[in-house]
């Protein structure tokens, strides 16, 4: 489903040419959760950003579900962006003059999808992450593990076939962390949804199935887990 090839990024600086990635190729299947690690400025988020059309890289290629992405112009990464993929981010990222409603319709809103299809759907998200009577509060008004659940049901809204996260348990204690990993990790077996997941965290790493390491801008190692969270 996705095939990373020979991908290189490199970054100008006033210093010279910096390398991110050198090379790499990744195959990722269909309904894989994959966790990349790798010590900090490995490349993960590049990759992440790479995969995710948010960035394009130097060289090589990046085909998802037969699409490649440096052959689509800037107006067709955003499509494919907007309907292909569900970001998640550390940070979250919610807009905070919006409701947790408003924030979740976003993209259907983007899309002019009717009212009523997004009201539907912003209901059904909001029940699938257990965010029930929250719909009219701020992000602000939430703790961050609410947050998080906020902007993957937002990552949902377009119905996409891959998520990807990037330390989406960074900014959250042990049982926040753990909560939004078996939602992640729920995603991905019931509705069969790609996940890509960059952590430092090997024990959040090991809620995925596969874990792939970085060093430097390249693989190193690449291992399937065992039976994954039970
Ligand atoms: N826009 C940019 N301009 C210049 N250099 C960049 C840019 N983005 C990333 N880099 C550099 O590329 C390298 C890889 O960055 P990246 O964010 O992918 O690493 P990472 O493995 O995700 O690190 P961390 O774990 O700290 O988030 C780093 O050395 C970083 O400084």
């Amino acid at each position: 489903m996705i095939r990373v090839e020979k991908v290189s990024k490199e970054f100008a600086l006033e210093a010279g040419n910096f390398t991110a990635l050198r090379e790499t190729d990744v195959t990722i299947g269909k309904g894989e959760f994959i966790a990349v690690m790798g010590p900090s400025g490995s490349g993960k988020s590049t990759l992440l950003q790479i995969l995710g059309g948010l960035d394009l890289p130097t060289s090589g290629s990046v085909e998802i579900d037969g699409v490649r992405l440096e052959r689509l112009d800037e107006k067709g990464r955003t499509l494919f962006r907007r309907t292909k993929v569900g970001f998640v981010f550390q940070n979250y990222q919610l807009l905070p003059m919006m409701t947790v409603a408003e924030n979740i319709a976003l993209a259907l809103a983007a899309n002019r999808a009717p009212k009523a299809e997004i009201d539907r759907t912003v209901a059904r998200l909001i029940r699938e992450v257990n965010l029930e009577g929250k719909a009219s509060s701020y992000p602000s008004q939430l703790s961050g593990g609410q947050q998080q659940r906020v902007a993957i049901a937002r990552a949902l809204a377009m119905k996409p076939a891959l998520i990807l996260a990037d330390e989406p348990t960074g900014n959250l204690d042990r049982q926040n962390g753990e909560d939004i990993l078996k939602l992640l990790s729920r995603l991905n077996k019931e509705e069969g949804i790609t996940v890509v997941m960059v952590t430092h965290d090997r024990h959040a790493a090991e809620t995925a199935d596969r874990i792939i390491t970085l060093r430097d801008g390249a693989v190193v190692e690449d291992a399937m887990e065992g039976a994954g969270r039970k």
